[in-house]
């Protein structure tokens, strides 16, 4: 049970709702902003819940994960008259079934852009890029061209749209939305009237056109209320507003206080984050805590285009290990370890070459995105139904066998064929089959795995899938201008040519089952040990260089973008401990950084170590 302290930013939200005025709640990392939100709609359910429902009205609650909503749900005891969901859903259930709109919206407002967007990268010449903008352009016009003839639209949860078949993708639905609640007064009164209070959590990673278009919705004291909760420097995604502010005539509220983070911490986000003074405000004011900064030399990588050696991330790795051996924290299962990219992990986890083929040129957005949630169709049978069961089957756990197989696979369910067999023969056959796999998964491929199943009845087999097992590998040396729509072959065919050994780790990783994460990945969290490794070689992402952040002057200033994006993504990291903190820095000069470090006052001499 947590000690709950009553804030001024609830009074003010209670008297906010009172009055029906819309507000922005601005605060800072650990300041209670999620646990505000949901005193928040329980406030509102209290007060209005009765009224809402006669008149079959809700309480809308957007977030950003689909993780967030199902946590929200769960705080909410999963009443119905909360409607919680991500944006691209909330505005795909406001939209769908409206395809006379949908039509006007992408002829008025869509497509026109992204001709224009196109045309804008065409410079006439005879560059692939121009000819393939040039192309694109024109093939947007035909569409265009032809869209009154489709008669109705869906979603189809991917990045891209296919117009003429009314498919629409994500970035679809946010600017039809956008498009409508700018110009059609009847879509926001609709809006307003089926969900008179809207609450958005996140706000800094919305998109700032579709705030805009909330902001017209009231004009701030009124219903629909809105109320937005979010902090400009938890912004981690490109393309989202950062700074935002509620309606006009709307009220800002912003807090100070600090629940989670210890003293030490504490001390730190003060010190990285010059805007904002938080104050230890609940039970962590009599947590100490504490912070150590560990810098290692870098080496100068050997691989061209500055990548490291395969020797040289081993390195790496060592000292990395052996800092957490003097923390004692390489046994203590409580440690969150935070990368920058997921090749970082998969490599200390075990699985470099499945992520390498699933983020390199045979795959696209939308495969690297199945493949990051576990749901790609190449992979999910494996990780949903084989990796379980070879885990059972090693631990000599028959029952659990048999359980797998009996929900997932048809040859076992209770409509297959051996719907009438005694349960003694079903474990027979059960432990048969599972032998026979265990001998594949020991010795064979994963096209091997993959094909047993597959003339076994083990697993619910895509068209697609089964199409790649019956076709024939191909033998053209791969070439992107020639074989680019294609390229899932090669992709599918250099998964099928491994062996199983990178699948158990993608598995554990996927089931969340380790204490590693994407810094990304931990918006909104909390640990009470929190290891962040920054190694701007290994990472090779532009976008960020955490040495030009943290020590400017021995490694250069950051562009805008690094300096924008680095410090916002450091400053969530840094906040998700609740007890103790540990960042290794592998840097060119641990000595120069060092001083540097303690210089700008970030950093106290017993909080920073040099390491090998
Ligand atoms: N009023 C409060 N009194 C006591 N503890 C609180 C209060 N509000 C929040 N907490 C605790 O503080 C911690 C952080 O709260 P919460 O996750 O709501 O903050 P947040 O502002 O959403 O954080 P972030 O933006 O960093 O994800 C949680 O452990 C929560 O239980």
């Amino acid at each position: 049970m947590i000690d709950y302290r009553v804030t001024e930013a609830e009074i003010r939200i209670e008297d906010c709702l009172n009055k029906n005025i819309s507000f922005a709640v601005i605060a800072g990392a650990g300041s209670g902003k999620t646990s505000l939100l949901i005193k928040t709609l329980k406030s509102v359910l209290h007060k209005e819940g009765r009224k809402l429902r006669q008149n079959g009205q809700k309480i809308a609650c957007i977030t950003f994960t689909k993780r967030a909503v199902n946590v929200i749900k769960k705080r909410l005891e999963f009443d119905d008259v909360f409607e919680v969901s991500t944006l691209h859903s909330f505005l795909w259930a406001q939209l769908s079934g409206f395809n006379h709109d949908i039509r006007k919206s992408l002829i008025n407002f869509r497509l026109p852009l992204l001709i224009e967007k196109e045309k804008g990268k065409d410079n006439g010449g005879k560059s692939k890029s121009a000819l393939a903008a040039r192309n694109k352009a024109e093939l947007i016009q035909r569409e265009l061209d032809a869209l009154h003839t489709v008669s109705s639209f869906h979603y189809s949860d991917s990045n891209y749209g296919n117009y003429l078949e009314g498919k629409l993708g994500h970035d679809d639905i946010i600017s039809i939305a956008v498009y409508l609640l700018n110009n059609n007064v009847t879509f926001r009164k609709i809006l307003g009237l089926r969900y008179p209070y809207i609450f958005i959590d996140e706000a800094q990673d919305t998109n700032g056109d579709i705030l805009a278009g909330f902001n017209l919705l009231g004009d701030g004291n009124c219903l629909p209320l809105t109320g937005y909760f979010g902090d400009p420097w938890q912004q981690i995604y490109d393309g989202s507003i950062g700074d935002f502010f509620p309606p006009k005539n709307g009220e800002i509220i912003k807090k100070d206080e600090n629940f989670r983070c210890s003293i030490s911490v504490i001390k730190l986000l003060n010190a990285f984050r010059k805007d904002l003074c938080q104050y230890p405000a609940g039970e962590n004011s009599e947590r100490e805590g504490s912070v150590v900064f560990h810098l290692i030399k870098a080496e100068v990588p050997e691989l061209p285009r500055n990548q490291y050696s395969e020797e040289q991330i081993s390195r790496a790795l060592s000292k990395m290990d052996k800092a957490l051996m003097n923390w004692a924290w390489d046994k203590e299962d409580n440690v969150m370890r935070l990368f920058l990219v997921r090749q970082m992990i998969a490599r200390r986890l075990g699985f470099p070459t499945i992520n390498k083929l699933f983020t390199g040129g045979y795959s696209s957005i939308r495969s690297q995105e199945l493949f990051e949630s576990g749901e790609h169709y190449l992979l999910h049978p494996l990780i949903s139904l084989i990796c379980p069961l070879i885990i059972s089957h090693q631990k000599g756990d028959k029952r659990k066998v048999l359980s797998v197989l009996q929900s997932n696979c048809p040859f076992f369910n209770s409509e297959g064929p051996n719907a009438t067999k005694s349960l003694q023969s079903i474990i027979d056959l059960s432990v048969s089959f599972v032998e026979q796999l265990y001998k594949i998964w020991c010795e064979g491929t994963i096209r091997d795995i993959l094909q047993f199943c597959m003339e076994n009845q083990l697993i619910e087999i895509s068209d697609l899938l089964q199409s790649h097992l019956l076709r024939n590998p191909r033998t053209e040396i791969f070439d992107p201008e020639v074989h680019g729509i294609e390229k899932n072959d090669w992709l599918t065919d250099s998964l099928f040519s491994m062996d199983t050994k990178e699948l158990m780790a993608y598995y554990h990783f996927i089931s969340q089952n380790t204490p590693y994460s994407t810094q990304h990945g931990v918006k909104g969290e909390e640990y009470k040990k929190v290891l962040v490794v920054y190694d701007d070689v290994e990472a090779s992402w532009n976008n960020y260089n955490f040495g030009k952040i943290l020590t400017p002057g021995l490694s250069g200033h950051p562009t805008e973008g690094q300096l924008n994006r680095g410090r916002k993504l450091a400053y969530v990291s840094f906040s998700r401990a609740l007890d103790d903190l540990r960042v290794i820095l592998f840097t060119p000069d641990p000595e120069e950084a060092k001083n540097e470090l303690l210089g700008s006052g970030l950093l106290c001499p017993d909080q920073v170590e040099l390491g090998d």
